[in-house]
C-alpha cells in the first residue's frame, strides 16, 4: 500500500508497505480523508513534542475516516462497506486509569502518528473495531476524520461544563478553537466570544457565528468581555491558543465563580498565572487533555446537522502531494488541510 513516511526532518517519502491484517478484535479500513494537525506539522518540522521524540521513519495522520474492507473474526457490528471514523487513541484497558474509565489518561495509550506509533497517511490502516465508529450515510469521511478535532472541543466544553445560556469566551481561532465553538454552541452557549491575534482568523470566526471577536493586538481582552457582559465576565474560558499571554488573561476574563478549561499547549511548561484571582474569584481551573467517550456524540451531532466542521476545510491535497500540503498548512492564514485518498 502506498505511505506517506515522514523519513526525515521536513521530508515525507512515499513508500509501498506490505498491507496490514486485522486481527481479530481489528477492521482493515481503507482510508479515504485524513486532517493536517498541529501537532503533525510540529513532528514535521521539529522531530518532536515535549518528550516525544520522533525515531525515523514515522507516518503522520491522526485525523482518520474511511471504509471497512475486511473484519476480524470477533467483530460484530461493523462489516465491509461500512463507513468509519477511527479515534486515535487505544488505551491499555487494564491500568487504573482506565478502570477508573479515564482512558485518555492511559500511560500506555497507542496514539496514531505520536512517536513511536505510525498514524494514517495510508492507504490501510488496521485498527480495533470497538475504536472505528461508523458514520451514518449523511456524514462524510472528512467530517469523519474531523470528529477527532471536534472530539478535543466536546472534551473541553465537558471539562467547562458549558451549559444552556453560557457566554462562552474562546482563546484562539485555530481548528481547535473554531470546533469548541461548535460545541459549546451545541452544548447550549447562546454567546460566544472569540479572540486571536491575527485579523483574517477572526473574520472566519466571525463568518462561522462568533458573536463578537477580539483582535487582543488592538483590544484589551478583559475590557471587551466586560463591555460585552455587563461587567460580569465570560462563563466559561475555552483557551485554545497556548500562547503565555492568553492563558495569563483567562482568569481576567472568567467571572466570579467561572471556569476556565486550558486546552492550548504552552510552549513552556512554567506560565506566570494570577493564583490570588483564582482563589478570590473561586475560579475552577480545569485542564483538558484529548478527549475520552465523545467519538458517538460527535458523528450524532454532524448527523443532527448541529455542528460544522467541513467549513474549516481550507484546502485539500492527495497523498502523493503530503509534502506541498504540509508546506501550505504552515502559512499563517491556513486553517485545516485534508488528504484525500482515492477509493
Ligand atoms: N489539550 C489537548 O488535548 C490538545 C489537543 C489538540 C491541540 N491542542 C493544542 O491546542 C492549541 C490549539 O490548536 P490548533 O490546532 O487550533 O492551533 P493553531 O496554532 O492552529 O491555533 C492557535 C490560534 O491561536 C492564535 N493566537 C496566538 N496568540 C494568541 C493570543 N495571545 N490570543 C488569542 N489567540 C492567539 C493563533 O493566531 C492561532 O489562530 C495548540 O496549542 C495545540 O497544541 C491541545
Ligand atoms: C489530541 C490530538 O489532536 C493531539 N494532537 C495530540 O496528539 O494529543
Amino acid at each position: 500500500m502506498r505511505t506517506a513516511v515522514l523519513a526525515e526532518p521536513t521530508h515525507f517519502e512515499l513508500e509501498e508497505r506490505p498491507r496490514p491484517s486485522p486481527g481479530p478484535d481489528d477492521v482493515l479500513v481503507a482510508i479515504r480523508d485524513v486532517g493536517i494537525c498541529g501537532s503533525d506539522i510540529h513532528y514535521y518540522e521539529h522531530g518532536r513534542i515535549g518528550d516525544y521524540v520522533v525515531d525515523y521513519p514515522l507516518v503522520l495522520g491522526h485525523e482518520s475516516a474511511g471504509e471497512v474492507v475486511e473484519a476480524g473474526e470477533n467483530v460484530t457490528g461493523l462489516e465491509p462497506g461500512d463507513r468509519v471514523a477511527l479515534e486515535p487513541g487505544v488505551p491499555c484497558r487494564r491500568c487504573a486509569h482506565c478502570k477508573r474509565g479515564d482512558y485518555h489518561l492511559c500511560e500506555d495509550v497507542r496514539f496514531m502518528a505520536t512517536p513511536p506509533h505510525d498514524g494514517a497517511f495510508a492507504e490501510y490502516v488496521a485498527w480495533p473495531a470497538d475504536f472505528a465508529y461508523e458514520l451514518p450515510e449523511s456524514v462524510s469521511t472528512v467530517e469523519g476524520a474531523l470528529c477527532e478535532p471536534l472530539s478535543v472541543g466536546i472534551h473541553a466544553c465537558r471539562r467547562g461544563n458549558v451549559g444552556t445560556g453560557d457566554t462562552v469566551l474562546v482563546t484562539g481561532a485555530g481548528p481547535i478553537g473554531l470546533l469548541a465553538m461548535e460545541a459549546a454552541r451545541a452544548a447550549g452557549a447562546t454567546d460566544i466570544v472569540v479572540s486571536d491575534v491575527v485579523g483574517e482568523k477572526l473574520d472566519f470566526a466571525a463568518e462561522r457565528g462568533a458573536d463578537l471577536t477580539v483582535d487582543v493586538t488592538e483590544t484589551d481582552l478583559e475590557t471587551a468581555i466586560d463591555e460585552y457582559t455587563g461587567g460580569i465576565g465570560a462563563d466559561v474560558v475555552v483557551e485554545a491558543s497556548g500562547a503565555d499571554p492568553s492563558i495569563q488573561s483567562t482568569v481576567d476574563a472568567v467571572r466570579r465563580g467561572g471556569t476556565v478549561v486550558l486546552v492550548g499547549l504552552a510552549d513552556e511548561a512554567t506560565v506566570p498565572f494570577d493564583v490570588l484571582e483564582v482563589i478570590d474569584n473561586e475560579i475552577d481551573v480545569h485542564g483538558s487533555f484529548r478527549y475520552k467517550n465523545t467519538y458517538d456524540a460527535a458523528v450524532d451531532l454532524l448527523a443532527d446537522d448541529a455542528v460544522d466542521v467541513e467549513g474549516i476545510v481550507d484546502f485539500e491535497s492527495p497523498l502523493d502531494d503530503v509534502e506541498a500540503a504540509f508546506q501550505r498548512a504552515m502559512e499563517p492564514t491556513a486553517i485545516k488541510g485534508m488528504i484525500t485518498l482515492d477509493s
